[in-house]
């Protein structure tokens, strides 16, 4: 395996920003809410993405999306917009710039039916003369940086991330995102780092690989084969919220770390519950809540070896559980239940 340091001497930079390390915490709708990007920055990763705001929702005011670009506390502040028209687009990213955003990115990677539907997401990427007013549209309406998140293509037969990158850089944008996956394929096979390297020979400006990366050897393995200049960690970062960080770092010095014990996973996740009823309210809060919990507690069972059962038990009681109070009382006995299992 190549030394990292030598990987990537230079800093990442987005427009004038500079960013303290290689991996970003990708935007997952659901799942990185203000108290996750926070919780993930402050471990370590080099940038945190919002959940995609729908750029209208936010021009109209909807209250939760105007949540969903909260970010207080993170820096880089990075809010993620999706639609399909140019001057929601504009107007929501000035909207989000207004409210504090550093970097606006825009998507073209989801693939959602009710969001290709609305021909918003990777449906973008099956009209790439819309597409590209959507990105002018979206640069010119801000003083901020733009970027923008794509897959390969809509399917195997038109994988044009290369000719969308390249007219992306052309109309201002400032890094590019790529999942190395087509839309027609979801979530299916594996992740394409080595078509990805299409999108690194047709730009100038940065390029984040992202599809499959869950640990230090992924990253390494999608960055040679693409060229990227950074990597994009999704669902790898759900249950384990440092580990963007901990990567970042060994790309940096080269040093392993280990999984944070128990009782450090504990903290974490209460923190995380906690600030999760704080920024929705308690009732709206525990019901998001659940889907850290669950990932936690799946983390920490497979850490410690924990028999399915007791997982199984554990996750139930918690899941259902309506009383903080209740759950920060149960966390910790289900994590000294799974610590016995370590220590039989
Ligand atoms: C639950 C979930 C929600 C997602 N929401 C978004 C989103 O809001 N915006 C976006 O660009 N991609 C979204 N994605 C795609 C991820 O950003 C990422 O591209 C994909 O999960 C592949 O990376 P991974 O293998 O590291 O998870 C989502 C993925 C998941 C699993």
């Amino acid at each position: 395996m190549s030394n990292p340091d030598s990987l990537r001497p230079n800093p990442l930079k987005i427009g004038g920003i500079e960013v303290a390390n290689r991996v970003v915490l990708a935007p997952m709708s659901g799942v990185t809410d203000a108290p996750f990007r926070r919780l993930v920055a402050e471990l370590g990763a080099g940038l945190v993405v919002s959940e995609m705001t729908a750029s209208d929702d936010l021009v109209n005011g909807k209250p939760m999306s105007q949540l969903r670009c909260e970010a207080a506390g993170i820096g880089p502040h990075v809010v993620q917009l999706a639609g399909c028209e140019a001057k929601w687009m504009a107007e929501g990213a000035r909207i989000a710039e207004a409210a504090g955003a550093d970097i606006i990115d825009i998507n073209m990677g989801c693939p959602a039916r009710h969001v290709t539907g609305g021909q918003s997401g990777s449906a973008l990427m099956r009209d790439l003369d819309h597409a590209e007013r959507l990105i002018e549209a979206t640069v010119g309406a801000v003083k901020v940086p733009v970027t923008l998140k794509m897959r390969l293509g809509w399917d195997e037969r038109s994988l044009n991330a290369p000719e969308l990158a390249r007219r992306a850089e052309a109309a201002g944008v400032q890094l590019i995102s790529v999942h190395g996956r087509t839309r027609c394929q979801f979530y299916k096979g594996e992740a394409d780092w080595r078509a990805v390297r299409a999108v690194k020979d047709a730009i100038r400006i940065p390029l984040v690989v992202n599809g499959d990366i869950t640990s230090f050897d992924k990253a390494v393995a999608a960055l040679e084969a693409s060229s990227a200049d950074a990597v994009m960690v999704g669902r790898g970062a759900q249950g384990q919220p440092w580990l963007p960080g901990q990567i970042g770092r060994q790309l940096q010095s080269g040093v392993a770390e280990a999984v944070p014990p128990l009782r450090e996973q504990l903290r974490y996740v209460r923190t995380l519950y906690d600030e999760i009823c704080h920024h929705y309210g308690l009732r709206i809060g525990l019901r998001h809540a659940r889907k850290h919990l669950g990932s936690a507690l799946e983390v920490a069972a497979g850490y410690s070896r924990a028999p399915a059962a007791a997982l199984k038990n554990w996750r139930s009681r918690i899941l259902t559980a309506e009383d903080p109070h209740a759950v920060h009382r149960s966390l910790g006995e289900a994590f000294d239940d799974f610590a016995w299992s370590t220590a039989a």
